[in-house]
């Protein structure tokens, strides 16, 4: 993780914590991002993810905005290839629309939390990324567009698949459909967002005391709520209730178990070994 990106920033919130942050670094361009932070971004959440220090991540934007959107000069570079057949020309861009999305999917695919801070613009792009993260947080100044529709593109990296689990059909067709800006208060009202922040400083100050808690609890528990639910969303009752009997089947019995258990009885905090 001593590794340098183009794209990201990480630092450790202090040496005792679980919590990490995860900072887009773009801010020249607003944290507009291209091709290498597609690249950069799974391969950064999967070091996280293996890490056995790191308990919780929080994303979040550098300089004034949290994503200005995908780059677009770089947008040109990705459409743009019409070398040789079409056939093969189609295929290759069908390949590399796959890999933006196992980008944004790694999320998901990160065993730890990942906590969204937002601040400034979250457009396009950011509302993809936003949406696969477990928890979202937002400033007062905070701003909101599924922006795809107004680039001519209907957006393809998760927005049209994770908003209408989070706000509802009715106003996730509504908002990608008018591509309209909303505020972080209207995010709130949606359920897009679970709490503004009145400052940044306050967001970040906040959004640290939370992630603090959730470093806190039973690792295995933490990852397995984030696991269960996210299968759970995706699948019937019967089906979501069969996974978590087999998921505790196996990691019930477990020391935080024991240690859980214990430290309620004694009335002391609980300490977990890491995963
Ligand atoms: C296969 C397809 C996959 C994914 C597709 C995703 C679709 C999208 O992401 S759609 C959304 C695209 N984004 C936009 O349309 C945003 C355009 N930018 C803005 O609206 C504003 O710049 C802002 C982000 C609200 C920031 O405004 P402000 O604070 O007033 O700063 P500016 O002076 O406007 O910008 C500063 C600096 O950033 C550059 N920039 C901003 N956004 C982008 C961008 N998306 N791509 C490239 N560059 C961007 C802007 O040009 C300025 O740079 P200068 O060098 O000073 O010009």
């Amino acid at each position: 993780m001593e590794e340098k990106y183009e794209t990201l920033k990480i630092q450790h919130e202090s040496p005792n914590s679980g919590v990490f942050n995860l900072i887009i670094n773009r801010p020249s361009v607003s944290n507009a991002l291209g091709l290498n932070f597609f690249s950069e971004f799974p391969k950064v959440l999967n070091a996280l993810d293996q890490n056995p220090i790191v308990a919780v991540i929080v994303l979040s934007g550098s300089g004034n905005h949290f994503c200005g959107g995908i780059d677009l000069k770089s947008l040109a570079a990705i459409a743009d290839d019409n070398s040789g057949d079409q056939g093969r020309t189609r295929e290759r861009l069908r390949r590399k629309i796959k890999l933006m999305q196992d980008a944004i999917t790694a999320i998901e695919r990160c065993r730890k939390p990942v906590i969204a801070a937002i601040h400034g613009a979250c457009l396009g792009l950011g509302i993809n990324i936003v949406t696969a993260c477990d928890i979202r947080y937002c400033t007062k100044d905070a701003f909101f567009s599924v922006k795809e529709v107004d680039l001519a593109i209907t957006a393809d990296l998760g927005t049209l698949q994770r908003l209408p689990g989070i706000v509802g059909f009715g106003k996730a067709m509504e908002l990608s459909l008018t591509g309209r800006r909303f505020s972080g208060d209207e995010a709130k009202e949606l359920g897009l967002v679970s709490r503004v922040f009145g400052s940044r400083e306050e967001l970040k100050e906040g959004v640290r005391t939370i992630a603090e808690g959730i470093g806190g609890k039973p690792p295995l528990a933490v990852v397995g709520t984030k696991a269960v639910l996210i299968r759970s969303r995706d699948v019937n009752v019967e089906q979501g209730l069969d996974y978590v009997a087999t998921w505790n089947s196996s990691m019930l019995l477990s020391e935080d178990l024991t240690e859980a258990i214990s430290a309620q009885k004694q009335k002391r905090k609980p300490t977990f070994a890491k995963l």
